[in-house]
């Protein structure tokens, strides 16, 4: 008789993300230079202390005028007016702009009291004594108002937003050198196997090269954490508690792949069984083995999860139960990843009684999704050519073609 699970023995996915979430408690705010702040969480909503602009200032090259002494040019009829300044960006002292009389300003440039547009130098013969301009210009063309994009003490970027390339570009913009931020959560990655060999060194027959702790390590960082890596802990208890030691002080998740489920050289599970750690098995493909609580050594105790060795399992598993909990403790308000529903392109075999996530490609064109490889949790190569997580409900057995199902995107 094939060996099965009993789906009352397991947990479920939504209990189990709870459970894990729970572990993890937000981590401090520290105030870092706005080049060290990729990728973190802001701590407390940023407030304008100046408008932007500063100040009106002209949208184009060109000459700053009053707009009335324009009324009756036209191509045919040209109006002359005398250059009486010129006023590159950055100026600090500009000059009021008489009626009858022009300055020439450029892109950026404060707009000189008196005037009220800027007439673009294409318009014009680009005299720098006199100019001839050849059209009329409405009051307040090619003028950028004062406090049209930002009023000072508007809150600009709120508590929790990750901060990317145009957040940070706001920040700078109202002027702060420095922002109040959650320290990123540091991750111990831990892979454990005596099988497992270091790329790049030859490999002897049984062996297989590590991927996980690089793999995990690097989702780690992608989602605003630290990660220090730790490669080759042998299948050896004592080896393990050593490993850990060094880094306890330092570490506010430890994150193991591998050694949990039912061999007789479970690693982590005999390491950590009788502590505070609690195995389970939980209703999801891949990823079904899985361990979570708190380690405790050398006064520390430190929240850690243990996933499956199977690398499409230990990332699957990943972004399924650790991406919420870590993102949250990095104090993002954005946990989840993007989900879309998308029609299926072809008929998929599920799980009885475990929620599936498949790996996929989502065509944001006409909203379908394709699996990439099938669902064995050791076919890595379907999950690098994947954009996304297909997830399939616990009650099917099987997803025919052209249903609609939902897609978690990876790469948002
Ligand atoms: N009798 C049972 N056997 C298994 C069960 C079960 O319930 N009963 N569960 C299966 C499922 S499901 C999974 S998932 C795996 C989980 O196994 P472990 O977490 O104990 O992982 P290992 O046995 O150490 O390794 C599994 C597999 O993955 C490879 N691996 C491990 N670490 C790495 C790494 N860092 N880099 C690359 N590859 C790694 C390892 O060589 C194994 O091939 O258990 C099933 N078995
Ligand atoms: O849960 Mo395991 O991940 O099915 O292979």
């Amino acid at each position: 008789m094939a060996h099965t699970t009993d789906p009352s023995a397991l947990l479920s996915v939504d209990e189990y993300r709870r459970r894990v979430a729970e572990l993890l408690v937000p981590t401090p705010t520290v105030n870092l230079p706005l080049d060290e702040c990729l990728g973190l969480a802001l701590a407390e909503g940023l407030t304008a202390p100046i408008s932007l602009p500063p100040f009106d200032n002209s949208a184009m090259d060109g000459y700053a005028v009053r707009s009335a002494d324009l009324a009756e040019a036209a191509p045919d009829r040209p109006v002359t007016l005398p250059v009486t300044a010129d006023i590159p960006a950055g100026r600090v002292h500009v000059d009021e702009l008489a009626a009858g009389t022009a300055h020439r300003i450029m892109t950026g440039a404060q707009l000189p009291p008196g005037a009220d547009a800027t007439v673009p130098v294409e318009r014009t013969d680009g005299g720098t004594e006199r100019v001839r301009i050849h059209a009329t210009v409405a009051a307040g063309a090619n003028v950028r108002g004062s406090g049209e994009d930002v009023t000072a003490g508007q809150t600009v970027l709120d508590a929790g937003c990750t901060l990317g390339a145009a957040q940070l570009g706001m920040a700078s913009a109202v002027g702060s050198a420095e922002l109040p931020v959650h320290r990123p959560p540091r991750v111990l990655v831990l892979s454990t196997g005596s099988e497992l060999v270091r790329p790049g060194t030859p490999l002897r027959d049984g062996e297989i090269y590590e991927s996980n702790g690089t793999m995990l390590a690097a989702a780690v960082r992608q989602c605003g954490g630290t990660a220090e890596l730790l490669h080759f802990v042998p299948d050896d208890v004592a080896a393990f508690h050593s490993a850990l030691e060094p880094y306890l002080e330092e570490t506010d998740l430890i994150l193991t792949s591998g050694g949990v489920s039912a061999g007789a050289y479970e690693v982590v599970k005999d390491a950590l069984e009788g502590d505070e750690v609690r195995f389970e098995k939980v209703a999801v493909q891949p990823g079904m083995p899985q361990g979570a609580g708190h380690y405790t050594a050398g006064g520390r105790r430190v929240p850690v999860i243990t996933l499956p060795g199977n690398p499409v399992s230990s990332i699957v598993s990943f972004e399924v139960f650790v991406r919420p909990a870590l993102r949250r403790a990095g104090g993002h308000s954005t946990v989840e990843r993007p989900r879309r529903r998308a029609t299926l392109s072809e008929t998929l075999r599920s799980s009885p009684s475990k929620r599936q996530y498949r790996r996929g490609l989502f065509d944001p064109e006409s909203d379908t999704v394709t699996a990439q490889g099938g669902p064995g949790s050791h076919l890595l190569s379907g999950m690098a050519a994947a954009n996304c997580l297909i997830q399939l409900p616990e009650e099917s057995s099987e997803a025919p073609e052209g249903i609609t199902v939902d897609v978690w995107l990876l790469d948002g």
